[in-house]
C-alpha cells in the first residue's frame, strides 16, 4: 500500500500515534501528522515525522497519500463531499497521480444468513446508530462510498477487508 510513495499525510490523525507507526516502519517516507491546531501545537517534529494543524475542509497539505483512518464515518456526506476534495487536491500534484487511503467501515451485504454473518451485520448496524446518535455521522455500504468517489471525480477505487469490520479503501483521482 505504501510501495512508491514518498509522502503521506494522515488526516485526522489526533496526536499521531498511527503516522508515528508508520513513520517508523517506513523510515523513507514523509509522514506528516495532520489535524486541529489545537490537538497538534503541544507535539514536536521528530526525524521523517512532522506535525501540521490545520482546518480538513479548507486545506491539506500536499503529498503522494492522504491517510483518513475512522474520520469519515464521523461527518455526513455533505461534509465529506468537502473533505475529501481538499483531499483529493493534496494528491493531485505529483506525476504518478497518488491515492487517498480510507480505513472504515463497510457496511455489509446481507446475503448470508449463517449466525456469524447476522452477528457481524448487527453489530454494523448498532455502530451506524451510534455514530449517527454521538457525532452525526454515518456507516456506509460500498455504493455509498462509490457514490461519493464520484461525485468527485476520482477514476478508481480498489476495497479490501483487512481486519473485522475494518477495510481499506484506496481511491485514485
Ligand atoms: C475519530 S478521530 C480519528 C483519529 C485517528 N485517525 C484514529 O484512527 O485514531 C477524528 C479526528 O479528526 C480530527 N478533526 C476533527 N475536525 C477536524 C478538522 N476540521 N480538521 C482536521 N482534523 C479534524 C479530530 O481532532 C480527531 O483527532
Amino acid at each position: 500500500m505504501f510501495e512508491g510513495l514518498n509522502s503521506l499525510v494522515d488526516v485526522g490523525s489526533s496526536t499521531g500515534t498511527v503516522g508515528k507507526a508508520i513513520a517508523n516502519a517506513f523510515p523513507h517516507l514523509e509522514c506528516t501528522v495532520f489535524d486541529l491546531p489545537q490537538t497538534v501545537a503541544a507535539l514536536q517534529d521528530c526525524g521523517n515525522l512532522k506535525y501540521v494543524g490545520g482546518n480538513m475542509f479548507e486545506q491539506v497539505p500536499a503529498a503522494d497519500a492522504v491517510l483518513l483512518k475512522w474520520v469519515l464515518c464521523d461527518w455526513n456526506d455533505d461534509e465529506c463531499l468537502k473533505i475529501l476534495k481538499q483531499c483529493r487536491k493534496a494528491v493531485s500534484g505529483g506525476k504518478e497521480g497518488g491515492k487517498v487511503i480510507i480505513v472504515d467501515l463497510v457496511l455489509t451485504k446481507n446475503e448470508k444468513s449463517d449466525d456469524e454473518a447476522l452477528n457481524l451485520i448487527e453489530t454494523q448496524l448498532l455502530f451506524d446508530l451510534v455514530t449517527m446518535v454521538l457525532v452525526g455521522g454515518k456507516e456506509r455500504g460500498e455504493e455509498e462510498w462509490a457514490k461519493l468517489f464520484s461525485a468527485l471525480g476520482f477514476s478508481r477505487y480498489k476495497i479490501a477487508p483487512v481486519l473485522g469490520m475494518r477495510y481499506v479503501i484506496e481511491v485514485y483521482p
